[in-house]
């Protein structure tokens, strides 16, 4: 078998006991499935749920824990319960992991963003089984990816990696939420993530899990569009990473159209960048970028919007007021302003506001 780099994305659901308490026994399954893995040569990185899982009893809260203050404080609780038992679980397997708690917010930093993606790097080169969770306890309701199914199709994407593996407590997505629905049929294979089959997606149907098949869609359309392949399903068997690799996994398995890599100073831009401004280009200016993958020079742009710095990334649009694509741009608002007033001039008409390197059209 090729080796390959794997994300593989637990949740809550899979980690946990009837009443929602963190499982042990769980737990060392899943550690055990994937040192398997490890030791046949592919690297693996585990995005894992249950951080509220794991400490709401000890809070003393009855039952998962709805309030905000209530989660964050359940998380800070359980999270290093929760690596304290995947420490112990990868130990048994002769083998070390180490946590990385994310937001959004190191995201959308450029050079945070290239952090991660650096240790994770750095981890994988010792063997170290990398364990990642969003940092419920500080996050904030506009920050919050809510639940680990997008972090996992963004950490699968700036870590190019070949397959992301959702698993859950469903096998595969289905036309219509099977606990609730009995005539509900499923998809085996998926090449592309319609509307159609967006809207039959629900929220999670148990009180442990949170966003449901409707954010796991949402998070493999991301993943696709980077390049990789998705699995979304479930099993319990000794062989279950292994067979999922196979094509033998009980569950849904979705393929990118294209395997073409985004750098990840693209994927920043694209996907997490902030904008600061806008531009508006003429038709020449856009045939030129979107067709003929040309960078944008003053000359083509029609006016500008909002008061941005040099590197910041701004968005473009046409003389349609759509959106194309967005950019860094190489000059503040006011620079660019100036060579724009002049770009008849020989001397700015070869200077470029965005380079080509440094765009992604939409
Ligand atoms: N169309 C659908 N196909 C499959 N499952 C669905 C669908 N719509 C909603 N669901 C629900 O999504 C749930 C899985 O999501 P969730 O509870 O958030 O799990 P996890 O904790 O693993 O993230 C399933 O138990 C199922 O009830
Ligand atoms: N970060 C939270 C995960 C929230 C959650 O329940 O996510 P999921 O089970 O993946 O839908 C935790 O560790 O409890």
């Amino acid at each position: 078998m090729r080796k390959s780099r794997i994300i593989v994305k637990i949740g809550s659901s899979s980690l946990t006991e009837k009443a929602g308490h963190l499982s042990t026994s769980k737990i060392n399954y899943y550690a055990a499935r994937i040192s398997q893995l490890t030791n046949e040569g592919h690297q693996v990185i585990l995005i894992s749920s249950g951080a509220v899982a794991a400490g709401f009893k000890l809070l003393g809260y009855p039952s998962r824990p709805v309030t905000i203050s209530g989660k964050q404080a359940a998380a800070a609780t359980g999270q290093s319960l929760l690596m304290q038992r995947y420490a112990e679980a990868f130990h048994q397997q002769e083998l070390t992991c180490a946590q990385l708690l994310l937001t959004k917010n190191d995201f959308i930093n450029e050079e945070q963003y290239s952090n991660a993606s650096n240790t994770i790097n750095e981890l994988l080169k010792r063997r170290i089984i990398p364990i990642i969770n969003e940092n419920d306890s500080t996050i904030t309701d506009e920050l919050t990816f809510g639940d680990n199914d997008m972090l996992s199709a963004l950490v699968s994407g700036f870590l190019h990696a070949d397959r992301l593996i959702i698993l859950t407590d469903i096998d595969g997505i289905y036309n219509d939420n099977p606990l609730k629905n009995p005539h509900a049929k499923k998809y085996h294979q998926l090449n592309e993530i319609t509307e159609e089959i967006l809207s039959h997606a629900q929220g999670s149907s148990t009180k442990i899990g949170t966003g449901g098949m409707a954010s796991k869609l949402r998070a493999a359309k991301t993943a696709l569009s980077l390049g990789v392949h998705v699995f979304i399903g479930t099993g319990n068997d000794d062989r279950l990473l292994i067979n999922i690799l196979e094509g033998q996994g009980n569950g849904t398995y979705l393929s990118p159209t294209s395997l073409k890599v985004m750098r990840n100073k693209k994927q920043w831009i694209a996907y997490h960048s902030k904008s600061n401004g806008r531009i508006y280009i003429d038709d020449g200016a856009e045939t030129a970028m979107l067709k003929r993958g040309k960078s944008l020079l003053p000359i083509g742009i029609t006016s500008v919007e909002g008061d941005f710095q040099q590197e910041d990334v701004i968005e473009v649009f046409n003389q349609k007021g759509l959106m194309i694509g967005k950019g860094k741009i190489n000059y503040h608002a006011k620079h660019l302003q100036k060579i724009i007033s002049e770009s008849e001039n020989k001397k700015t008409k070869r200077i470029e506001a965005i380079h080509r390197d440094q765009w992604i059209p939409y």
